[in-house]
């Protein structure tokens, strides 16, 4: 199972559940997965098939939903289709029939419509699994029924032996039995996960629907958007929508919109848009629902009331599923919590007319309430044992309370004295000192309590009401779809043991509404916090390295662009920051990301590396940062020679060095000359040369030991240029920067002579004194006075010289086969890759051509890619320490180089410091 994670997802761990449930399907169990949006319940039903060879039925709601993981998958190199009405391909049937996918996609409609003959092929070549994606929508008491839903369990006595999993991220208790009784589920393994959603900020205001509070907000948007992954902005309306988005295009900022009285084709278009990055926000209603199964969305914004908890909870959930920090907030204005009828109209029945209102209502608590938003959300889906969350508004927010006896006892009294008969709006009326109709007929201007409450708005009352009901001192009840409000027994005992002038302190936590009211007479609804998002983004990172992260992103986009694919699709926003971090240098490394797959690596790997070196080079910034050293084969002869002279005798090497730095340096002491390491093979794509100076210079100035002599004559630092360089500063009067002694210099001389120089007069090392003394050097046109002193002997350098540097020719070495290599031995243009192991034993012969051939014991065994994979496919995870004893008598480098390279090839991969074939 890790295998197939690894190799068509890029991931090298299992989220919680996942493997449990996984292993239960392939034990042919069914399972009910119950599990917050954006856990990763998609990759249960898709890991099965790569691991059994059949195929997996995935039913879905939405052919949108279904183009994107099909697009998605492709991505990752697992054949998947749909079959739905808008599939032109009409070979896709009978491929389908025939096993031909790892993954098929269909509707419920399409399911229940094919004919037994399809599903008895199908059967005869292979099913692994039948999952129901949002699975909710068979249940009544869901608050996204649909009846095609219900069809569903007559597939179940055609498929009797195929295990049946059904997925949802919204169930309460009531909706998972009615799954399990309709799918006809026997047995089922339930995994039930926590709806927490950690990378969520939940917030709440109130808002009025004004041209100021709209220009607002697209000033906040706006001041995010262009470089923080993508926004949807849920309206409850069509106008909403328009409105919205008219305004935030006439702000220049790129954004669609979504909702059902669009054709079916600029919906598509338009939904198409946003997946790719082409659109930074989505203005859509509710039509814009389920499927939106981008990763990168770090902002969900609700303008106005959603219809229930549960579509609040699925909405926002699109947020941040690629697990990085991301915002969702809702704004409601009181006008929204006069929908109720409105959504009720949509029922098909008394218990789903309950059960709409129910869910409406919860709604409005979770707008209304002063308290953990998240505690109540989870609580609602039935988790206990919660805690403040410290992770949204009410939490994080500076908490006002205050003693509102005096109040509560007003409007419990006023309740009361108005019998309980009304909704909220009359006993707010009479404390406000209302003289309509209504108040006049029932006397109720006659109350000691009419107009004791001016002081206070009715939505001020009316937020308070809220919180007594949340307390339990009001209760609600309903009646023909009215809401009537009266004094609960604890609201009695409270009213009973005060007074006009006395009452029992009562302290309550104010919402945002009432202090808005208070403060701002409920005018200054202000946009809740989106600035934040952008830094968000970049959190952690160096100003450089955020730079390296837009530009991988833009370059992702491109490639998905030429590709025809989403951006998301190639690799998540979370892997393209984890790459800007590390910057890897070799396909190696880069397949070691979390969230690189092979595919990735195979078809965009080369690509990425050229860029990441390129950029990092512009930015300066080291490859392979963080990167632990291990005996490398990126040039494996180097590997060999240094072995006295590398990690051991610099432990800390590490520390002070890039990985990158460290083996240019291991490689210049090896022997290899400056070109050679900059095209040395290791990389995807030759670095300059320049590069390669730079990064031995800074080795020499980290201390490690440097042939100046050589590297000079290299560079061609002639002693005529040294003294044209010291008469340069000595001009300037300053070495501080660069640019001004290469302004006085002539062409020929370089950045690197000067910094060459600098360095080693800032290490102590004589100029005048190494370059002397090489008779090989011909300067141009010697000084005088540093070809004096050239006769002197460097004897550190020297001796360096003798004691370390290679000890036969690399030229002489003889090269197995026929590709242009290096002297070392490696190939000069980056290689074409195949999938074939086989076609790679090139590389066996060249480490071991390179390494040179040794004595070995009479039975040890041969050192081939396709011998090293043969025994670790055998092993269930061996160590290195174990495949060197295996293969005793073979070098441990050759091992190292071979297994890297297996790795970067995806045949092979690491975990825990265990081998295991892919
Ligand atoms: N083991 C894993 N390691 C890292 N990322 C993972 C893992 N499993 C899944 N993901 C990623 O998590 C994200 C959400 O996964 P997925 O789409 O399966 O969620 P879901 O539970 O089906 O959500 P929803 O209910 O909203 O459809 C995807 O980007 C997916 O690639």
């Amino acid at each position: 199972m890790e295998l197939v994670l690894k190799k068509y997802f890029g991931y090298s761990q299992f989220r919680p559940y996942q493997k449990e449930i996984i292993q239960k399907i392939l034990d042919g169990r069914d399972c009910l997965v119950v599990m917050a949006t954006g856990s990763g319940k998609s990759l249960c039903y898709q890991v099965p098939p790569l691991v059994r060879g059949k195929t997996a039925i995935v039913i879905s709601p939405l052919l949108s939903l279904m183009q994107d993981q099909v697009m998605s998958l492709k991505q990752r190199g697992i054949k998947a289709e749909y079959l739905g009405s808008t599939q032109i391909n009409h070979a896709v049937h009978h491929e389908a029939e025939s096993g031909s996918f790892d993954v098929l996609y269909m509707t419920p409609e399409k399911a229940c419509s094919l004919p037994s003959r399809f599903w008895i092929k199908l059967l005869n070549v292979g099913i692994c699994l039948l999952a129901v994606d949002e699975a909710h929508c068979i249940s009544e008491w869901g608050h996204d029924f649909r009846k095609e839903y219900k069809q569903l369990h007559t597939l179940r006595g055609l498929l009797q032996s195929v295990p049946f999993v059904a997925l949802t991220a919204t169930a309460t208790e009531k909706v998972r039995n009615d799954i399990i009784c309709s799918l006809d589920m026997n047995d089922p393994y339930s995994a039930i996960g926590s709806f927490d959603r950690q990378n969520l900020f939940y917030g709440v205001k109130s808002f009025s629907r004004s041209q100021s509070f709209l220009d607002e907000l697209v000033t906040e948007v706006s001041t995010y958007s262009a470089n923080a992954g993508s926004t949807i902005i849920y309206c409850t309306t069509v106008k909403d929508a328009e409105q919205i988005s008219e305004s935030l295009r006439n702000a220049g900022i790129k954004s669609g919109i979504y909702h059902g009285q669009m054709s079916s084709k600029a919906r598509e278009e338009s939904h198409r848009s946003f997946i790719r990055d082409e659109l930074q926000v989505m203005v859509a209603t509710v039509a814009f629902g389920m499927g939106i199964d981008k990763p990168n969305i770090r902002c969900v914004i609700h303008y106005g009331c959603p219809k229930s908890l549960e579509t609040y909870y699925q909405e926002s959930g699109r947020c941040g599923r690629d697990g990085l920090t991301s915002i969702c907030w809702l704004y409601y204005s009181r006008s929204d919590f006069a929908k109720a009828d409105f959504y009720c109209a949509e029922a098909q029945s008394e218990n789903q007319r309950k059960a709409i209102m129910e869910s409406f209502r919860a709604a409005e608590k979770y707008c209304m309430m002063a308290t953990c938003r998240r505690k109540f959300l989870l609580q609602y889906f039935g988790e206990r044992n919660t805690n403040d969350c410290g992770n949204c508004d009410n939490c994080t927010g500076c908490k006002r309370e205050r003693d509102l006896s005096r109040e509560s006892f007003l409007l419990l009294s006023c309740v009361r004295s108005c019998g309980g008969r009304w909704g909220l709006n009359m006993p707010i009326d009479v404390l406000r000192g209302s003289r309509s109709r209504k108040i006049l007929d029932n006397n109720f201007d006659k109350l000691s309590l009419h107009g004791l409450g001016k002081d206070y708005s009715a939505a001020w009352w009316k937020a308070l009401a809220a919180l007594l009901i949340s307390d339990d001192y009001l209760k609600e009840n309903v009646q023909d779809s009215y809401r009537l409000v009266s004094i609960s027994p604890r609201g009695l005992q409270f009213v009973h043991s005060a007074s006009m002038v006395h009452q029992t302190p009562l302290v309550l936590a104010l919402t945002s509404e009432m202090i808005d009211e208070e403060e701002h007479g409920g005018l200054q609804s202000k946009v809740g916090d989106l600035q934040n998002l952008a830094t968000l983004q970049c959190e952690g990172f160096s100003e450089a390295e955020a730079k390296l992260f837009h530009k991988l992103l833009d370059i992702r986009m491109k490639l998905a662009r030429d590709d025809g694919t989403a951006p998301y699709a190639i690799c998540g926003d979370q892997t393209i920051k984890k790459i800007a971090k590390i910057r890897p240098s070799t396909r190696a490394r880069l397949a070691n990301i979390d969230g690189v797959n092979q595919h990735l690596v195979k078809k965009y790997g080369d690509s990425f590396l050229q860029h990441i070196s390129h950029l990092s080079q512009e930015l300066n910034l080291p490859l392979d940062e963080g990167t632990v050293l291990t005996a490398t084969a990126e040039c494996p002869n180097s590997q060999r020679k240094l072995t006295a002279v590398t990690m051991m005798e610099y432990p800390n090497s590490q520390k002070k060095l890039s990985a990158a730095r460290f083996s240019a340096w291991q490689m210049w002491q090896a022997g290899l000359s400056l070109q050679e390491i900059a095209n040395s093979p290791g990389k995807s794509a030759p670095i300059k040369e320049q590069t390669v100076v730079g990064y031995i210079l800074e080795a020499a100035r980290e201390r490690f030991e440097i042939n100046w002599t050589r590297f000079c004559k290299e560079i061609g630092l002639t002693p005529e240029i040294v003294s044209q360089i010291r008469s340069a500063i000595t001009k300037i009067g300053s070495r501080d920067r660069l640019k001004p002694i290469k302004e006085e210099l002539p062409e020929n001389v370089s950045y690197e002579h000067i910094r060459t120089l600098l360095i080693m007069e800032d290490i102590g090392v004589s100029a005048g004194d190494i370059i002397g003394e090489t008779s090989t050097m011909v300067p141009e046109s010697p000084s005088s006075c540093d070809v004096a002193k050239s006769e002197v002997h460097s004897s550190v350098q020297e001796a360096c010289i003798r004691k370390k540097a290679p000890s036969h020719s690399l030229e002489s070495m003889t090269d197995p086969i026929s590709t242009p290599t290096t002297p070392c031995g490696c190939e000069t243009v980056p290689r074409k890759r195949s999938e074939n192991p086989l076609h790679f034993e090139s590389f066996a012969k060249k480490l071991h051509a390179l390494h040179g051939q040794e004595e070995k014991p009479n039975d040890a065994l041969e050192v081939t890619e396709s011998a090293v994979l043969e025994w670790v496919r055998s092993q269930d995870g061996v160590s290195l320490s174990d495949i060197v004893e295996h293969f005793k008598g073979s070098k441990k480098d050759i091992l190292v180089g071979l297994l890297t390279y297996l790795e970067g090839e995806f045949l092979v991969f690491k975990k825990n410091d265990l081998y295991r074939a892919m």
